[in-house]
């Protein structure tokens, strides 16, 4: 790990605590917005991107209003309130298809917990009428490759602000991870995560922003 910001900078965060976070639900392609939690989550993620003295020349969001939210609250503490935004469906959660919306203990008294765990941590296993973490994948990597890494190429310093599973696939992209692998990362809300990319794409080092406790809520809170 380097302290230096070079080139090539690429920062991703999750969006803060989403109303259907704090109440348990399946959340996907639904369309909740931040708790107060959240956004103070979110103000914490740009001071600590800010006192890392990270400045984009653009950012990248999904359609969905945590996501954006989360992404303006940043940009305004950065002092960067006219960075361009691109808001793209790729970037978007994986959609929990028919589970979106329930109760995630509910759904594990109807189904048993070992389903339910299989439709949220497997690599390959839908939810019903809903996308698997590779499906996810496979949306998210060709926007990352046309649309984002073409950005990285021209030395801009890139943020994204996506969701639990679409960032789980880009992470799988910047670190060459397998899907086993990368379902053991659990990705906290508000957390930043610093990357300095080489030219082939992947990741030099990463610097996980979010210290063992911040001013909003310890790390395990965020966990959702
Ligand atoms: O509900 C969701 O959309 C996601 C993220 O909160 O949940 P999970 O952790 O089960 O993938």
């Amino acid at each position: 790990m380097t302290d230096a910001l070079t080139d090539n900078i690429l920062v991703l965060v999750r969006h803060g605590e989403s109303e259907w976070n704090r109440l348990n639900l399946f959340t996907g392609w639904r369309n909740p917005d931040l708790t107060e939690k959240g956004v103070i989550e979110a103000r914490v993620a740009g001071r600590m991107i800010r006192d890392n003295g990270a400045k984009f020349d653009i950012a990248f969001t999904s359609v969905l209003k945590r996501a954006q939210h989360t992404l303006d609250i940043i940009l305004s503490e950065l002092d960067q309130p006219d960075v361009p935004i691109v808001r793209d469906a790729a970037l978007n959660e994986r959609d929990y298809g028919e589970l979106s919306g329930l109760n995630k203990d509910e759904a594990r008294k109807k189904w048993g917990e070992a389903q339910v765990r299989d439709w949220r941590r497997s690599y390959d296993i839908p939810p019903p009428g809903g996308e698997s973490l590779k499906d996810t994948l496979a949306r998210v990597r060709p926007y990352y490759d046309s649309a984002i890494w073409p950005q990285i190429t021209q030395s801009k310093n890139v943020i994204i602000v996506a969701h639990g599973n679409s960032l789980r696939s880009l992470i799988m992209i910047l670190e060459g991870l397998s899907g086993d692998e990368i379902l053991q990362r659990e990705l906290a809300t508000g957390a930043p995560i610093l990357y300095r990319l080489g030219a082939d794409g992947r990741a030099i080092d990463r610097k996980d922003l979010l210290p063992a406790r911040s001013l909003a809520a310890p790390p395990e809170d965020r966990i959702v």
